[in-house]
């Protein structure tokens, strides 16, 4: 399998490059040149199959000779030995084939586990191999920061920088990242939001100098690891609704969209969805673009959902790569054009998008509402992401015989605030964590300058 920049000229990358990469050297992400294609008989045989076969079996194209198939399994078993739920990732249902798909019953109660636990095991086998040491660098809105922490902390050939925008993360996110006082783990908090954070880390991507030839490695979904490992779950999912002789739609609280851009690429390999649908907070360039086509920035806003706090969603492009033809040149005048001026898609991919996905958004005074009104009418008590979707998916789909499966994002007990303000006392963490609120801190808090955040990287790392 050969990997490409969705901006057309960065050099095509291996597996084993594109994991120990970040972002292309053309300033696009990386995607694979043709996507394996799954058979009606491949998908009918999966379902009712333990998860880590599924993601064996979904998995092993992407990864090709990579790594022997032996020591792959091994590396996804153990990654999801640590799911708290032999399903690992379980469904309940809402209402009338309305499902919720539970991701949060990893380590860290959010979505990030399921690839996280994998790139972990991943960097480290790669790095292992090679004899190198890596500097991972990641910019977090609360929950891929402790995920990758998480995944990645127990390996000697990684030091882990975590940029998360200062006091604007749930306390116990912030716990999650800052109790973890491994010598190879350093939290930055960043006097700014998400996307200065996301801009750093790009930055540093883009200019390597500072590490003085030591390999600069990604842990946001910008790495396509992260994409390919997500994949599974939308396979796992629809096979056990009945696909592939039924299609199933999908809602997908959404923000930098490597979630929902991974349901679309199992979608693209053969999997028949019939709809997707991109749910936001008010931080709605997603849902703007698609309805409006107003693909342009508005200021960050803080709510009550702050790990959908972004603007400038990464995977985006790797969705209008596709949406263009691929056709790397287009994606990126679009894209350079957005980062200066309001920008809009070309009618041919607009319209292309428009005919698999719809979009809704949701204020912090409906997010509340939704918790409620969705705990009163099937007892489960959402997090503030998970509302966006239930709203979007009971909102927006567009036929009640397809079955819906909405992606539960996080688990309530890391958003208290909004928890609270819908009128509960709030959800238990697990007893793993119980004493969270009283662990020592570690971290740094640091301007949201380029130079200020290297500098600290090039002092700290071992
Ligand atoms: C709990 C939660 N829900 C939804 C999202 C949005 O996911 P994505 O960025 O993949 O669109 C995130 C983070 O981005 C998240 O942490
Ligand atoms: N919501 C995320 C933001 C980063 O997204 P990623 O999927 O690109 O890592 C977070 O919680 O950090």
């Amino acid at each position: 399998m050969r990997y490409i920049s969705t901006r057309g000229t960065a050099p095509a990358l291996d597996f084993e490059e594109v994991l120990l990469t970040g972002l292309a050297s053309d300033g696009g992400l990386y995607v694979p040149e043709t996507l394996p294609q799954f058979s009606a008989d491949e998908l009918s045989d999966m379902a009712g199959r333990p998860y880590s076969e599924v993601a064996f079996r979904v998995m092993k194209p992407f990864v090709g000779d990579s790594i022997d198939d032996a020591t792959f399994r091994r590396l996804i078993d153990e990654s999801y030995a640590t799911f708290k739920h032999d399903a690992v990732v379980p469904s309940v249902q809402l209402g009338p084939n309305h499902y919720l798909l539970e991701l949060f019953h990893g380590p860290t109660l959010a979505f990030k586990d399921v690839a996280l636990q994998l790139l972990g095991r991943l960097l480290n086998h790669f790095l292992e191999k090679r004899g190198e040491k890596g500097v991972i660098m990641g910019a977090t809105s609360g929950d891929t920061g402790s995920a990758a922490i998480e995944g990645c902390r127990h390996s000697d050939h990684l030091d882990i920088f975590i940029l998360h925008p200062h006091q604007r993360v749930s306390e116990v996110q912030r716990r999650q990242m800052t109790t973890v006082l491994s010598d190879n783990v350093f939290n930055i908090a960043i006097e700014g939001n998400f996307d200065d954070a996301q801009a750093i880390v790009k930055g540093s991507f883009a200019d390597q100098d500072f590490l003085n030839g030591t390999r600069l490695i990604a842990v946001n979904s910008i790495n396509w690891a992260r994409i390919m490992a997500q994949i599974v779950y939308y396979v796992y999912a629809a096979v056990n609704l009945g696909a592939p002789h039924r299609e199933v739609s999908f809602t997908v609280p959404s923000a930098n969209f490597g979630n929902l851009y991974a349901g679309f690429t199992a979608s693209q390999m053969g999997l028949p969805v019939k709809q997707f649908v991109i749910a936001t907070n008010a931080n709605d360039i997603l849902h703007r673009t698609l309805a409006d086509n107003d693909f342009s920035k508005k200021a960050l806003l803080a709510t009550l959902a702050p790990s959908m706090d972004i603007v400038v969603s990464s995977n985006f492009e790797r969705l209008l790569f596709d949406a263009y033809n691929r056709d790397g040149a287009q994606v990126r005048a679009l894209l350079e054009r957005f980062q200066q001026e309001p920008a809009a898609l070309a009618d041919a991919p607009l319209s292309r998008l428009r005919e698999r996905f719809d979009s809704a958004t949701l204020s912090d005074e409906g997010i509340i509402d939704v918790i409620r009104d969705a705990f009163e009418r099937t007892g489960e008590l959402l997090d503030p992401h998970t509302a966006t979707g239930f709203y979007a998916a009971e909102a927006k789909r567009w036929d009640q015989t397809t079955p819906m499966v909405t992606l539960a994002t996080a688990h309530p007990a890391k958003f208290e605030d909004a928890v609270v303000k819908a009128g509960f006392e709030g959800a238990p963490l697990p007893p793993s964590m119980a004493d969270l609120l009283e662990r020592d801190e570690r971290y740094e808090v640091l301007p949201a300058e380029l130079e200020a955040v290297q500098r600290f990287v090039a002092e700290h790392r071992r």
